[in-house]
């Protein structure tokens, strides 16, 4: 039998319960020091048994995934320092910065227990064991950061009890970690905030900014509902990161207010340029049993009516595209669609249409 304890059972913990929950031979203990969420736990059925105890949740367990904000991972790392834990246990958090948790796991020195921090790149603007699902991670890059006192052997324990969760598993450095999520995850969060609350100053005066806000400002917005507890955390946990990121996001906003100054169209028109092609490069990761990822890459060249030929080709043959994305779009310069589809079966006649017709197509 596997034994997983899970501390703080709330949309991550929550999620990862939810893909462990069932498996043949685990059982998954949730841990909260309040005993109405212990109760809850137990009545959405996210665990097989939940407890107000840390002893009972950590007594033989396999796995410990710490699933609390930031700010009080390292308190929990404490303690469990100070409990009998099974001789071997891996002891893994959810966080969203690695340094940190890192550094205090390698003070502390666990006895019987390994550390590897972890981060799973997927996530919602709500928050509670209520907004929790299985499908969460699936497709979703979720980053490992053993250190070199890690054995092989438990990092590969803790891989393969993450492959119920159907996420790609990547190494990565802590501190490479903070610097980067900072910026793609962290800056982001920044600026959906500020900008949802510069807007609602406006409002206080004429609610007509409320009332006409459309898509544009929604699809930018969203995160700014997130939980304000786990983002005080989070930003207070990566300030140095922060810091510099926005004097570099400083730096960005000057250059529109130079262009908007000289009148500079060009070089406006080139700031969408250059942001649409890196947006429409970043891979498409659809969650869901119905909506896996199967994509393939065509060589294009620019001519008009390229991508009505293509979708004609496949139509015609009763292939089902789920998307289409032009990768590439600058004048005079081969491109790449990017296709995808619902279903193997789909993309396997569609790559084997479109060599018939001499296209290039990459798997
Ligand atoms: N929300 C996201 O998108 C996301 C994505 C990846 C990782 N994370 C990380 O996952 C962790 C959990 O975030 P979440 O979004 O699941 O938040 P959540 O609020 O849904 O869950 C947090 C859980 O921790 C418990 N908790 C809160 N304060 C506590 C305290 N002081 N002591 C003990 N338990 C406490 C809550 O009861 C809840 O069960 C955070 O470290 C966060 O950085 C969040
Ligand atoms: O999709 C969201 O709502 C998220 O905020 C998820 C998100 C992100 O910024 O991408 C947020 C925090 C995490 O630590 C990882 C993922």
């Amino acid at each position: 039998m596997i034994k997983i304890a899970i501390f703080g059972v709330g949309l991550i913990g929550g999620s990862l319960a939810l893909c462990f929950k069932g498996k043949p031979g685990v059982t998954v203990v949730g841990h909260s020091n309040n005993p109405h969420s212990v109760q809850k736990y137990m009545k959405r059925e996210v665990v097989d048994h939940a407890t107000t105890s840390m002893e009972e949740a950590v007594q033989d367990a396999d796995f410990i995934f710490l699933c609390v904000p930031v700010g009080n991972l390292e308190e929990y790392l404490v303690k469990l320092a100070n409990l009998p834990l099974k001789k071997g246990c891996i002891i893994t958090d959810v966080g969203s910065t690695k340094a940190s948790v890192a550094a205090c796991a390698s003070r502390l020195q666990l006895k019987d227990a390994h550390f590897i921090g972890g981060h799973p790149m997927a996530g919602k603007e709500k928050s509670g064991v209520e907004a929790a699902t299985s499908h969460l991670f699936e497709n979703a890059y979720y980053v490992l950061s053993p250190d070199e006192t890690t054995p092989e052997e438990a990092y590969l324990r803790l891989t393969e009890l993450l492959q119920w969760t159907r996420a790609i598993l990547v190494k990565v450095d802590p501190r490479l970690h903070d610097d980067v999520v900072g910026a793609i995850s962290h800056l982001p969060h920044i600026i959906a905030v500020a900008l949802v609350n510069q807007i609602a100053k406006y409002n206080e005066t004429n609610p007509l900014y409320q009332n006409l806000a459309a898509g544009g400002f929604r699809d930018i917005t969203r995160i700014a509902s997130s939980d304000p507890i786990i983002w005080r955390d989070i930003l207070i946990n990566n300030r140095d990161v922060m810091l510099k990121l926005l004097t570099d996001w400083n730096d960005e906003v000057d250059r529109f207010v130079e262009l908007l100054q000289s009148y500079d169209g060009e070089g406006i028109q080139e700031q969408f340029r250059t942001a649409s092609e890196f947006r429409s490069s970043l891979p498409e990761r659809r969650k869901g049993i119905l909506t896996s990822v199967f994509e393939v890459y065509v060589d294009v060249p620019d001519h008009p009516g390229i991508i009505g030929q293509i979708t004609m080709l496949l139509g015609n043959h009763k292939v089902n595209l789920s998307n289409i994305h032009i990768i590439e779009s600058r004048e005079g310069i081969h491109g790449a669609l990017r296709l995808s589809f619902r279903d193997e079966a789909h993309m396997d006649k569609a790559i084997e249409l479109l060599k018939k017709e001499n296209y290039t197509v990459h798997v």
